[in-house]
C-alpha cells in the first residue's frame, strides 16, 4: 500500500481526484501544495496528488513553483474533474459577511456572489475545505467548497451547483520520484520545464523544435526564475511520451538549446486524446529516417 500526500485537508476536490486515481492507498491530508510536495521529497510519502491546472483560472502557480525546486519529481498520472461548488454557511443564521475559499474557486463563483450575496466580503483560504472548517471554527460565515465537503463538515448548504463558467474542469497530477515511466497508451501527455537565455527568439526557437516535429503543444506557462526581470521558467505540456522516436528527437534537441531542462513526465491523457501526428512526422518517419541515415554511412544506400 502507498502513502498518498494530498492537498488536504479532508473534504477538497484534490481528495475527489487522489481518489480516482489510487486504489487501497493510504491517503494523507497536508494543508498546502508545497507540503505535499515535500512530503515526497523527505520520503513520508510515496507521491503527492496536487492540482496543476484549471480551465477557468489557469495555472495552479504554486504547482509549477515546487515543481522547479531542487530534487525532482515527476508525473506518473493525470486526473480531470468537474468542478462546481456548494456553497455552505454557519448554521446559527447570523448574517453572512464573509465567504472564503481557495482563490482559484472564489474566482470562479465571482458572479453567482455579486447576486446572492453582495454584502459578503470574499476572503482567500488555504483550500476550499480550509473555508470550511474555517466557518465550523467561526472564523468565517461561509465558505464555498467541493460538493463531498457538506460530507465532511456539518454546516448549512446554501446553495449547490455553483459556477459562473459551466463546464469547468480542473486538472490533477500524480507526482512521484523518477523511477519506472508509465507505459505510452497513444494518447499521452510529456511535461517539461525549461530555463531559456534572456535573448531574442529563445521561446520562439524552443517552441519551433516542437513544431517541426509536428508535436502539438497543450500547455505553456511562464513563471519568473524570481531572478532578474525579463528571465522565465517556460512550462510546456505536449502530446506523446518519451519512449516515442519523434519525442525523444524533440527532446534532444530542447536539450541542446536550453540552459536548463528538466522532464516532468510522461503519463496518459485523463481526457483519453489521442497524439495529432502531422505527415511525415509519425514514429516510423523518424526511424526510418535514422536507419536510412545508417544505410548511407554503411555504403549501402546512395
Ligand atoms: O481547494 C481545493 O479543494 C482544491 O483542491 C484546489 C481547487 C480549488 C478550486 C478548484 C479546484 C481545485
Amino acid at each position: 500500500m502507498s502513502r498518498i500526500a494530498y492537498f488536504g485537508p479532508q473534504g477538497t476536490f484534490t481528495e475527489q481526484a487522489a481518489r480516482t486515481l489510487t486504489v487501497d492507498d493510504e491517503l494523507l491530508p497536508v494543508e498546502t501544495i508545497p507540503a505535499a510536495l515535500a512530503a515526497v521529497r523527505k520520503g513520508e510519502a510515496d507521491a503527492a496528488c496536487v492540482p496543476v491546472e484549471n480551465s477557468v483560472e489557469g495555472p495552479v502557480t504554486a504547482t509549477l513553483d515546487g515543481l522547479a525546486e531542487q530534487e525532482l519529481l515527476v508525473a506518473v498520472a493525470e486526473a480531470l474533474l468537474p468542478v462546481h461548488f456548494t456553497v455552505l454557511a454557519r448554521t446559527d443564521g447570523e448574517p453572512i459577511r464573509t465567504v472564503a475559499s481557495h482563490p482559484h474557486a472564489l474566482a470562479q463563483v465571482r458572479q453567482w456572489l455579486e447576486v446572492n450575496l453582495p454584502d459578503a466580503r470574499p476572503v482567500a483560504a488555504s483550500s476550499t475545505a480550509a473555508a470550511a472548517v474555517g466557518v465550523r471554527q467561526g472564523e468565517f460565515d461561509a465558505a464555498v467548497t467541493a460538493p463531498v465537503a457538506a460530507e465532511h463538515y456539518p454546516l448549512r448548504v446554501l446553495a449547490t451547483e455553483v459556477a459562473d463558467v459551466r463546464d469547468a474542469r480542473t486538472r490533477f497530477l500524480l507526482l512521484k520520484p523518477p523511477g519506472e515511466l508509465p507505459e505510452p497508451t497513444g494518447a499521452d501527455r510529456t511535461s517539461i520545464v525549461a530555463a531559456a537565455a534572456n535573448r531574442t527568439g529563445t521561446l520562439a526557437e524552443l517552441l519551433t523544435e516542437l513544431a517541426t516535429r509536428g508535436i502539438n503543444l497543450t500547455r505553456l506557462d511562464a513563471r519568473p526564475t524570481k531572478g532578474n526581470f525579463g528571465e522565465y521558467l517556460f512550462f510546456m505540456d505536449f502530446e506523446g511520451h518519451i519512449s516515442e522516436p519523434r519525442i525523444g528527437d524533440a527532446l534532444a534537441a530542447l536539450r541542446r538549446r536550453c540552459s536548463g531542462l528538466r522532464f516532468l513526465g510522461s503519463h496518459p491523457r485523463a481526457d483519453q486524446v489521442a497524439a495529432t501526428i502531422q505527415p511525415g512526422a509519425a514514429n516510423d518517419d523518424f526511424t526510418g529516417a535514422v536507419d536510412w541515415v545508417a544505410a548511407v554511412r554503411r555504403g549501402e544506400l546512395a
